[in-house]
């Protein structure tokens, strides 16, 4: 298996996608913000193609790769998958499509994500869409969620929240310090959350943008000092 340093220093695929200069939004949030269901919904209305990082590694493992029993792994511990492995697919996935506006849902994860993934490709997202939704509220979907996978269970689902706390949410912040992230209220029903998605991808002048971009920066602030306060007080547990 190749390093992405490698796969960087080659930057063949990287620039055969480069070319077509794709519109590239990152979908993250919390496991069970519904993410799969809002990119379902945009797929419909504005013609997007959904690339979900976790169904990619998932179907990687059902083709019997030689990765497939460390990615069965990593899924179970709720850990994640080194970049380059996601990063392979991930390039796949959008040559093969021939298209060039994809919503890539649940990536990146981490910083070693989000940095090889722009060495990689030479690419940055137009924008992130962040679903934000509390733990209580994500835990009851999960258990609901009746898909037979193997990290819906409640074990994994706690060390699912502490990865994305201490791992995902520096991501957010990063594209956040860029102006680039755009938060919607995920607890709410579906039809409401999409209404709020909508409100992104057809906005309306130049006047409701820059509404949008301050509030979404407001609620942004709140979000920090919560997961800040989160973090503490599962370190004084710990200690
Ligand atoms: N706004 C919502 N309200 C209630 N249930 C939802 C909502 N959005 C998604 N769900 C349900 O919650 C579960 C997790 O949603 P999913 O889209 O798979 O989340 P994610 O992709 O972020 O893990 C699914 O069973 C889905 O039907
Ligand atoms: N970029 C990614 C995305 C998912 N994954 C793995 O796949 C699992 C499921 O991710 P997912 O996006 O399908 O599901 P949710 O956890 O968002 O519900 C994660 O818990 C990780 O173990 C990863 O390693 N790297």
């Amino acid at each position: 298996m190749g390093t992405v340093v490698e796969a960087a220093n080659k930057g063949a695929s990287g620039s055969i996608l480069q070319k077509r200069n794709p519109t590239i939004v990152f979908v993250l949030g919390g496991p069970g913000s519904g993410k799969g269901t809002q990119c379902a919904n945009i797929v419909e209305h504005y013609g997007y193609t959904h690339l979900s990082a976790g169904d990619l590694l998932r179907a990687e493992i059902k083709s019997g790769s030689e990765n497939g029993t460390m990615i069965q792994n990593m899924i179970k511990e709720g850990k994640i998958v080194p970049s380059e492995v996601t990063i392979k697919l991930l390039q796949r996935a959008m040559e093969e499509s021939g298209k060039d506006k994809f919503l890539i849902d649940g990536f990146p994860r981490n910083e070693e994500n989000r940095a090889a993934f722009e060495k990689v490709t030479g690419m940055e997202p137009s924008f992130v869409l962040f679903f934000d939704c509390p733990e209580e509220e994500m835990e009851r979907r999960l258990l609901n969620r009746n898909q037979g996978r193997e990290d819906d269970n409640i074990e994994t689902i706690r060390k699912r929240f502490r990865v994305f706390l201490e791992s995902s949410v520096p991501v957010i912040s990063y594209y956040d310090a860029k102006g680039k992230v755009r938060k919607i209220d995920a607890a709410r029903p579906v039809e409401e959350v999409f209404a709020s998605v909508k409100a992104i991808f057809e906005p309306k002048n130049e006047k409701v943008n820059h509404y949008v971009r301050i509030m979404s920066k407001l609620y942004m602030y709140k979000f920090h000092f919560a997961v800040k306060r989160k973090l503490i007080s599962l370190c004084c547990h710990r200690c």
